[in-house]
């Protein structure tokens, strides 16, 4: 288990982390979410020894990572660190050996892994960035570590490939590794994580595991014609109303037992070309959260 306790870092005196608290269980995914600037790459840089903090600790399984961080951790940098003009097979067989494994049976089962295999013997500045995304992954997997920190290994990446990626992440945790990657990509983290932090500012804000959170529900209704504000007003007495768009009207539903006597008004006023019940996705409440919370710091 991977534990960050009272982590605090100033660049030039401005905080950049502060007083940063969480864990990352071993078998969990956890998704690092949070604005442009926010702390993500300095705490996970911190994580890998490559910042060094000015107060707290960083654990894992009881220990810090020191000088054994590049046997436990597989790191994915977000700016990147392949070395352009080797082979994509000799990078990894590269690796293989800084990470103490065997490249003559792991190179192959890597290649295969990010789909990779056709492009064994390019030069890595011939691939394109979705297939340099790939074998970064590729190269933060080898040695089977038990820690992954992945700063943005989803960026760039088509949607084929994207899916095959999660799966390689479901399958790490599954066999007992705890994983910590950020991503601006709210939907996917909600699809993927077991738990997500959120931080802005160097501070945290929620550190959530996904199964807890209570989901609102929320109701969509998509009128033929703008609906008047007497409509609107009705609405709003089943919860919070937006108009999203000129013909598009979202609910948060006060008390979800209301959802069938809201349908059967919805159709006795006509008018309607769609009307969708369901959870408010978790992207709404974190946008919430850091909008929040920026407004609070002007
Ligand atoms: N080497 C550095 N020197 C000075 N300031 C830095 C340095 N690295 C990061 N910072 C500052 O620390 C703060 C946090 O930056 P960080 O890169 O960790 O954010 P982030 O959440 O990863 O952002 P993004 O989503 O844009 O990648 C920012 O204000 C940034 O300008």
């Amino acid at each position: 288990m991977l534990e960050v306790r009272g982590v605090t870092k100033r660049f030039h005196g401005a905080l950049a982390l502060d007083d940063v608290t969480f864990t990352v269980k071993a078998s969990s995914i956890v998704g690092f979410v949070g604005p442009n600037g926010a702390g993500k790459t300095t705490m996970m840089r911190a994580i890998v020894g490559i910042t060094a903090t000015d107060s707290g600790s960083i654990l894992f399984c009881g220990n810090p990572l020191g000088n054994q961080s590049s046997l436990v951790v597989g790191y994915m940098p977000e700016e990147r660190g392949l070395y352009q003009g080797m082979r994509v097979r000799d990078m990894l067989s590269y690796f293989c050996q800084l990470a103490n494994c065997d490249p003559s049976t792991e190179v192959a089962q890597m290649l295969d892994r990010v789909d990779l295999t056709d492009k064994a013997t390019a030069k890595v500045e011939s691939l394109s960035l979705g297939n340099q995304q790939r074998l970064q992954l590729a190269v933060a997997l080898v040695g089977n570590p038990r820690l992954l920190v992945l700063d943005e290994p989803f960026s760039g990446i088509d949607p084929v490939a994207l899916e095959r990626m999660q799966g390689i992440l479901r399958e790490r945790a599954a066999s007992g590794a705890a994983v910590l990657f950020s991503s601006h990509q709210l939907e996917l983290v909600e699809e993927l994580c077991d738990a997500v932090i959120i931080i802005n500012h160097g501070r945290i804000l929620a550190d959530t595991a996904l199964a807890t959170v209570q989901r609102d529900l929320s109701v969509r209704i998509r009128y033929d014609d703008k609906p008047s504000q007497e409509r609107i007003s009705i609405l709003e007495t089943f919860g919070p109303t937006r108009l999203t768009d000129g013909r598009v009207v979202e609910i948060m539903l006060s008390d979800s037992t209301n959802a069938g006597r809201l349908l059967d008004l919805v159709l006795s006023q006509g008018g309607v070309r769609d009307f969708h019940l369901g959870e408010r996705p978790l992207t709404e409440t974190f946008r919430t959260l850091i909008g929040k919370d920026t407004a609070d710091a002007r």
